[in-house]
């Protein structure tokens, strides 16, 4: 009811929900990652493979094809059943009770292994690995995306580990939210990728050779509770009340209805979109950016950018080589600030396709009050130079988030210079 209000209270309303904005955005986490990999060293794990014997590393093609007799077409699961359909799988399988791993050592490797998959996705320690399958892929052999299915109690995630075998092709891709990974396993020694059970993933087509690797299901004591990490998406229900008291409020009180949360890193001009963002940054645009599907609010990213002009002291040298002294490296504090000016440097939409350049920016519309401070500056230095004094320009760059009421978008993108 914001007409009855009068204007002190409106203020301290605004501001309120301006700093309950703030602790919405600040409150989100890292999320933990949705898929891992990496590389384990040459380890064999000793392969006996029943009814032919120890399998040799790196595979050999007369032991892949002996292997492949004894194998036979890996199935996929669609709703309750399981299928086969080499055009959505085409894989060569052994059962866990149709081969060994007869190194001792294995284990503890694997132990190893799991113990590292569990902090990278984040799972609780109690997390232990079943082996599954050995799966071979031939030339021409993929699995389309899918996610997979619980195979066992508890089951949340899925770890392969290559073994070493020459093979081209047969990258796993994994898709999560919007973000993509592609895992290529080594050739020549064991390396391992892993991924929550709710991940879309596919493992291209090998285009020669043979990939060979061992699938493993990770489980959870059933005791447990599932763990919140990728399976599923972040709480977000603060943020989005938060986002929808400011649409109903501040946004109508302004033409111009907008803020801007300072982002965690700094990213170039020419590189800043969604898919450029890290770790707490990309969970924070993100998270904006499903709320935007929900509220009429528009998400854009943007370089902002603070300007001072000014006079600083200079060294007595100068004064004797002026011409030396226009190229002094260094940082010249200003001692005389002549002009401080503020601009939005560059507004980009989430694919970073640029939307504005050079508008003046408001400084209170920053969610942090504190946004250029302990950012160092770029500098402009002009020395003695007959009877002008040295002055000095200082740039700070910080990368935001925008977040405009839709209902005033359109006035927001006025101002700016033409996008070039
Ligand atoms: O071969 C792989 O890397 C993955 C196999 C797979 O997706 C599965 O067994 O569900
Ligand atoms: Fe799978």
């Amino acid at each position: 009811m914001a007409s009855c209000w009068s204007d002190s209270d409106t203020e301290d309303e605004m501001m309120g929900l301006r700093s309950s904005l703030l602790n919405a955005l600040d409150a989100i986490e890292t999320p933990a990652a949705f898929a891992s990999s990496g590389e384990i060293g040459f380890v064999d794990p000793g392969v006996f493979v029943h009814g032919m014997g120890p399998i040799y590393l790196p595979l050999e093609e007369s032991q892949a094809r002996q292997m492949i007799e004894q194998a036979h077409q890996a199935p996929y699961g669609k709703g309750s059943e399981t299928i086969i359909d080499t055009s959505v799988r085409n894989t060569w399988e052994l059962h866990s009770g149709q081969f060994e791993l007869r190194r001792p050592s294995w284990n503890t490797l694997l132990e190893r292994v799991v113990a590292g998959v569990a902090r990278e996705l984040d799972l609780d320690s109690t997390v232990h690995a079943e082996l599954y399958k050995m799966l071979i892929y031939e030339e021409g052999a993929m699995f389309k995306p899918h996610t997979d299915t619980e195979k066992a109690p508890g089951m949340v995630a899925t770890l392969v580990i290559g073994l070493p075998s020459a093979h081209e092709g047969g990258e796993v891709v994994v898709n999560h939210r919007g973000q993509q990974k592609t895992f290529k396993l080594s050739n020549t020694q064991c390396s391992y990728a892993s991924w929550y059970s709710d991940v879309v993933h596919e493992v291209l087509p090998v285009t020669s050779g043979y990939r060979w690797v061992l699938t493993y299901n990770l489980a959870l004591d059933a005791s447990q509770p599932r763990p919140a990490g990728g399976l599923q998406p972040p709480d977000n229900s603060y943020l989005y009340k938060t986002l929808k008291l400011w649409v109903e409020q501040d946004a109508s009180l302004g033409p111009t209805s907008h803020f801007w949360y300072q982002l965690d890193h700094e990213y170039t001009e020419a590189s800043i979109s969604l898919r450029a963002l890290k770790t707490r940054d990309l969970a924070c645009v993100q998270a904006l950016y499903e709320i935007s599907t929900m509220l009429p609010v528009d998400i854009f990213l943007a370089v902002l950018e603070k300007t001072e002009h000014g006079t600083c002291d200079y060294d007595d040298d100068d004064r004797y080589h002026p011409y030396d002294a226009m190229y002094t490296e260094g940082f010249h504090p200003l001692e005389d600030v002549t002009s401080t000016t503020y601009e939005v440097k560059s507004l980009v939409d989430l694919d970073g396709k640029k939307v504005l350049r050079g508008r003046t920016l408001d400084t209170k519309s920053i969610l942090q009050a504190d946004c250029f401070e302990d950012i160092s500056p770029e500098e402009s230095y002009r020395g003695y130079l007959g009877n002008e004094g040295p002055d000095v320009t200082h740039w700070y760059r910080v990368t935001a988030v925008a977040v405009v009421a839709r209902c005033s978008t359109a006035s927001f993108l006025l101002g700016g210079l033409p996008k070039k």
